[in-house]
This record gives C-alpha cells, structure tokens and sequence, in this order.
C-alpha cells in the first residue's frame, strides 16, 4: 500500500472552484481559468509515495509545490480528485479527523524553520508532542534523541538565536523526528542555507533516511537537490506534473522539451551513482576454483582479470590473468586472490568519484553494499556513456553480456 496516493488531485483557487474544475475537464488551460478570476494552482496531479522513499516534487517558484504540500498535510482542501493517506482516504474527512491525521501521521519541516523563539531547542524539538498531549517526561526523552540523532545532542538548553541557521534548520528536523510519524513532508526545507550547510543537511537526511525508513514528501526549486535526494521525482510546471521518475529517467529520457532544458545544466557526475548506473557482471569465479578453471574462463571471455565472488556474493578479491596463468603452470591448486585490488565503492558513491578511481586503476569497480555484499560492476564503458544523455545503457539488473565491448575491465561471466 503506498504511504501517499493521490489521485486527479486539483486545486483552484478563487470564487466557484468547481466551474474551474470543470472548465478544465472541458479542455480549458490555465490562462482561461485566470481570465474568468480562477488559479489553477494544481491540476490532475496523479502519483504515489512508497513507503520509506524520498519523492521529491521539484518546480520553478508558481508551478504549484506549496499547494500540492499543503493538500497532502490537510492544510488546504482538494477541490477534486482524491488523496489517500496510509491507505485512508482523506479528502472528505472532517476537521477532527484531519487535524489526527495531521498530528498522528504526518509531520512537517518548513523552510523558515518555524521554532518558537522564547522556548528552548529541547521544548522546539518536543512541540508537536506537546500539542499531541504527550506527558512532559516522554517528550522530553523523545526530543532529547530526536536532537542526538541530527546532530544536536548537547543544545537542548539553548535558545534557537543562540544556533546557526544549519542548527536551526536541525531543530526543525529533530521536531519531525521527535513527533514519531512515519511520513515527514519538507518544503523547501533546505533552501534558505548556505551551500555547504545545505549539502550537509541533504547528506545527513540521506543518512536519517537509511537508519530510520521515514517516508519523505520533499518539496524543492533546485534540481540538483531533487536528483540528489529522491528516490523519485516529480517535475511540475504550471501546475501540472510534466513527468515523474528517478532521477536517472529524468536525465536520460526527458519526457518533454521543457524538462530536457531544465536538466542539461545538470551536474550528470553529481546527480548519477555507482547504484544507478551498475551492471550485473557477466562472470566471476568463486573462491574455491582452481586456477586452471578460472584460466579458461578468462580466456573464454578474453579478460585480464575476475572478480572472486562467494555464492553470498561475498568479494573476495580479484585474479589477474598473469598470475592465474603461473599458477596453472606452477601446478597450484590455490587462486592467486589478490583483495586489495579490488575498488570498492558503494551504490551511492557519485560518478565523478567513480572517474576519479577509474583514472588511477585498471582494476574493477565493484558496488558493494555495507555487508559487503557485491551488487553490481561498473564497466568503464558504462561510466562514459553515463555521462551521456539519451544513451542509457539499458543494461541495469540484467545478464551484461553486451558490455564485453570493454572485457578488459568487464568480469565475464554470470553471477
Ligand atoms: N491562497 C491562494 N489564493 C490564490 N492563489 C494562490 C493561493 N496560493 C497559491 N496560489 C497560486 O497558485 C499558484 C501555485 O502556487 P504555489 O505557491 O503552490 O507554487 P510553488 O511552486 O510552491 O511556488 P513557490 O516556490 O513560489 O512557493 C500560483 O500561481 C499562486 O499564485
């Protein structure tokens, strides 16, 4: 069941929303809605938040975040379509039951950090649990661990004019965090920091995000935060989302001319990671062959070296070709593993970090997970033609056997 799910969600403002509504169903655009004192601030948006996932909706200032954000926190009523909550249909609820909505299943971080001046870091982070009627005791614990896990362990005493605009911003955070719901909505919730503040603030949310599954609604006008960030992203413009994807479909397959515009700026070796453009290998060899086995494999698929991978897909290390042939010569039985040859990288390390290790070895790149875990390699080939729109190897999760066009990097092979 999708955490969010919404459905021809619209939203016009102005007097008589419903003859907006249908003045679009009969093929009106915007421009003849605002002729007639009506703004189309949302029209017919249709997606869904898994759970656990970041989706960002990403849009130029007036393209209709704010309203959308606002729907989904029950801020602002849907004049049509649907929205469902946790599976809970919310646009016909009653006031009671959206302020429980709101209070119980989401919380939400805003830009301008929104904290009570006069009250304490600690009593900022506890506030929805306040309104939420939790004793002083539980809050109070909750706050503390809440403000631990963004970094802010020891401020709790402190007032918010007494933190850096970054501190702050963490306050607002914790305050999500502390309220315990499982959704947290963010509207613009970085823009108004400094660069580097605001690059630590994404890393820390991507980290929060792993640790703690939350599902993340996050608003943004800043593309490079969106491909950064999301799992999924929406583009929005006039109202309307123009196309929805991962980050890499937007930046390979722009579905309009507008999209493709907006992201030819896009710092491709940035937004792109090891995860997003790994390849199965084609074969590796498992720890417990001999070196005449792995020999002929390797000549089989004329590469110079293979990864040695168990059947838990534990890495071991690699063989180079040389040493596998003294070996068979030599009459060993052992392979001459080599571990530390091996680059291991993890699904999100960005490309540039990837061309940076591709420069200085000719050894593979092997995505590891954190259990160590092989995942994926990265063929050089693959690396370049990420760099590339319109050119997506088209070969992610499947067999690889066309990437031998670069075998000297490439293991052969199947896992
Ligand atoms: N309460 C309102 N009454 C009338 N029009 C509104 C209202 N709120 C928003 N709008 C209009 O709806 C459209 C979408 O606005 P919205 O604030 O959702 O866009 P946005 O993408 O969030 O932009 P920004 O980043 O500038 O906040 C705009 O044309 C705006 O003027």
């Amino acid at each position: 069941m999708p955490a969010i799910e919404a459905s021809g969600l619209t939203k016009v403002f102005g007097r008589r929303p419903q003859r907006g509504v249908r003045m679009l169903r009969e093929g009106a655009d915007r421009e003849q809605l605002q002729r007639e004192g009506l703004t189309a601030a949302v029209i017919d948006a249709t997606f869904e938040v898994k759970p656990g996932e970041i989706f960002v909706v990403m849009g130029l200032s007036g393209s209709g975040k704010s309203t959308l954000i606002r729907m989904v926190n029950g801020l602002l009523e849907p004049t049509a379509g649907s929205l469902t909550i946790d599976g809970q249909e919310v646009t016909n609820l009653s006031d009671a039951g959206l302020r429980d909505v709101r209070r119980n299943k989401v919380s939400m971080v805003f830009q301008h950090f929104a904290l009570l001046p006069h009250r304490t870091v600690g009593e900022n982070a506890a506030y929805a649990l306040e309104l939420r009627g939790v004793s002083r005791a539980e809050r109070e614990q909750r706050a503390q661990e809440a403000l631990g896990m963004v970094g802010l362990g020891g401020w709790g005493d402190s007032l918010p004019s007494q933190l850096s605009g970054g501190m702050r911003q963490r306050v607002g955070l914790a305050r999500a965090l502390a309220a315990g719901t499982d959704i947290m909505l963010m509207d613009e919730a970085f823009s108004a920091l400094d660069p580097l503040i605001r690059k630590e603030m994404q890393d820390q949310l991507l980290e929060l995000q792993s640790e703690l599954g939350k599902t993340i609604l996050f608003i943004t006008h800043d593309l490079n935060e969106a491909m950064r960030l999301g799992d999924h992203v929406a583009m929005m413009r006039d109202g309307r989302i123009v196309q929805s994807g991962t980050a890499e479909q937007i930046l390979n397959e722009p579905a309009t001319d507008y999209v493709a515009q907006f992201v030819a700026d896009v710092d491709r070796t940035k937004v792109l990671t090891a995860g997003t453009v790994m390849e199965r290998p084609v074969a590796v060899v498992g720890p417990d062959s001999g070196p005449r086995a792995a020999h002929k494999l390797m000549r089989e698929h004329q590469v110079s070296s293979l990864l040695v991978v168990s059947r838990d897909r534990t890495v071991h290390g690699l063989i180079w070709e040389d040493d596998v042939a003294d070996a068979v010569r030599q009459g060993s039985e052992a392979l001459p593993i080599k571990s530390d040859d091996v680059i291991r990288v993890s699904p999100d390390t960005a490309l540039a970090e990837l061309f940076h290790h591709a420069a200085a070895s000719r050894a593979p790149l092997a995505v590891v997970n954190q259990a160590g875990r092989l995942e994926g390699i990265i063929p050089r080939v693959t690396l370049l033609s990420a760099l590339s729109p319109h050119q997506s190897n088209g070969n992610h999760g499947d067999a690889g056997a066309d990437s031998g066009d670069d075998t000297r990097f490439a293991p052969a092979g199947a896992l």
